[in-house]
């Protein structure tokens, strides 16, 4: 069978919500791009969170055999972080140094859905972008 790949992009960072929502399709999305990315051989950088929508994206990623790296503030920790986390978890000091790390280390954004937090970043890669602060895909 022909493989999927080659995506020109190494490593997609998704923001997605840290709660689960309300409806299932949010939940069988997160999932279903978790192994989309790892069909085309994609990597994922994200909030390092284990709950909600986040969990489920980097678990199926990370069963799928893709590096996954998680970028959490330390005092974050104890509310996104229940149980164990997969891949590798970078913490970091605070918000605006984990979504600068999660933008340089990415190639392209993808939002899923989520609350505040979600938007917040994804506007923020908008601005950046419109302000040429960077050039990938959102
Ligand atoms: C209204 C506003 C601009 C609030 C600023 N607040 C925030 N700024 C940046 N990241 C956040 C903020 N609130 C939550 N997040 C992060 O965004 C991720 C998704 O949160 P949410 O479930 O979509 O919520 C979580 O990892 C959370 O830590």
């Amino acid at each position: 069978m022909e493989e999927k790949n080659s995506s020109r992009f190494k490593r997609i960072c998704v923001f997605c919500g840290s709660s689960s929502g309300k409806k299932p399709s949010y939940q069988e999305a997160a999932v279903q791009l978790g192994k989309e990315l790892v069909e085309r051989k994609i990597d994922l950088v994200y909030g390092g969170g284990s709950v909600g929508l986040m969990g489920l994206v980097s678990q199926a990623v990370h069963d799928g055999g893709r590096h996954v790296l998680g970028i959490i503030p330390k005092t974050l920790m104890p509310r996104e972080i229940t149980g164990e986390t997969v891949g590798e978890v970078r913490a970091v000091s605070d918000m605006h140094q984990r979504k600068a790390e999660m933008a340089r280390q990415a190639d392209a954004f993808i939002a899923l859905p989520g609350g505040y937090g979600t938007l917040e970043e994804l506007l923020e890669v908008i601005t950046w972008a419109q302000l040429n602060i960077h050039h990938k895909p959102v």
